[in-house]
């Protein structure tokens, strides 16, 4: 080793940049609708045990990226791989594993009407496991719990819930499997600041007791700010940062300088803000809790 060279196995503090495992990882994405180019050369890395929140403008690509991920929709370009699996190139055994170690929040929630929150929960249980009723109803019910919803939510159906409890069973759903990751698709969406708020504080139990990693897609300031570990921003059909709030504040861009510094985020207690960002993009968070509150 030349002088010039660090010797990294004498290091005394651990990196931790170096200890932390990708969950997911985006290379190199493509993803076109005929000419319309959404996503051009995009990278990504989600960190285990994280909370990573995704913004952008209205438009720019978010939902896109995440139903790529999951394959709901295809990519012209790339590769995404999860859990160090690059899924277009495993066995169907391994791709089925896979797909076990994803839960998904859609925005809407997305639960089937005709069924009790209870049968929704076991959905996934049904389609990837072969378990006894009597099991699958005491995990159903373990899983209710686990979100906060009253044991009698169970049997329930989702035109019986709230907003929020709707999100809540959705989030349910989501955890059926036990997943590594969870993608939410703006889960604070449509509900009041309260509801909010207690979402969010749900969001960060469940990754501290499960050692959840989570993929938020969201406009809530608030989230970003309160819960999420790291922040990625979508601009420019690629993510243009990521990093911590304070990343945000600090980067150069006028979208991300005024999304992070604009009217709403002023309001936040403890917000650094810069005096000439004055004004909200075009684009700019629409459902922060406080103007869902006006
Ligand atoms: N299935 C599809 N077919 C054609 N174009 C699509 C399809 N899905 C999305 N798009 C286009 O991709 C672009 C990005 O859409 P996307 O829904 O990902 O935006 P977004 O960032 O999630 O926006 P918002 O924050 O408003 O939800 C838009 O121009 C949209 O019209």
């Amino acid at each position: 080793m030349t002088p010039q060279e660090p010797n990294h196995s004498q290091r005394l503090v651990p990196d931790p940049e170096a200890e932390r495992e990708v969950i997911l990882s985006a290379r190199d994405v493509c993803v076109a609708f005929g000419k319309n180019k959404v996503l051009d050369h995009l990278d990504l890395d989600v960190y285990r045990g994280e909370i990573l929140g995704f913004v952008g403008g209205s438009g720019t690509g978010k939902s896109v990226l995440m139903r790529s991920i999951l394959r709901l929709i295809p990519r012209q370009k790339g590769v995404i791989r999860i859990l160090g699996e690059d899924y277009d190139k495993v066995r169907e055994a391994k791709k089925i594993e896979l797909d076990m170690r994803l839960g998904v929040l859609f925005q809407q929630g997305a639960l089937f009407s005709a069924l009790t929150v209870r049968e929704n929960i076991q959905v996934p249980m049904r389609e990837y496991l072969d378990l006894p009723k009597p099991l699958m109803d005491e995990l159903a019910e373990l899983k209710v719990a686990m979100v906060g919803l009253a044991p009698d939510a169970a049997d329930k159906y989702p035109s019986e819930l709230s907003g929020g409890m709707i999100k809540r069973a959705a989030l349910a759903r989501a955890l059926a499997l036990d997943p590594d990751l969870v993608f939410l698709d703006e889960p604070t969406s449509g509900l009041d600041p309260i509801g909010a708020a207690e979402f969010d504080e749900l969001i960060a139990q469940l990754r501290d007791t499960l050692g959840l990693t989570v993929y938020m897609v969201t406009h809530d300031l608030d989230s970003l700010f309160s819960v999420c570990d790291r922040i990625a921003v979508l601009g420019q059909k690629k993510v243009l940062v990521e990093g911590t709030i304070e990343d945000m504040l600090s980067f150069d861009d006028p979208w991300v300088q005024s999304y992070f510094q604009g009217k709403r985020a002023r309001r936040i207690p403890g917000t650094p803000r810069k005096p000439d960002a004055q004004q909200d993009p075009g684009s700019s968070p629409a459902d922060s809790r406080k103007s869902e509150a006006q």
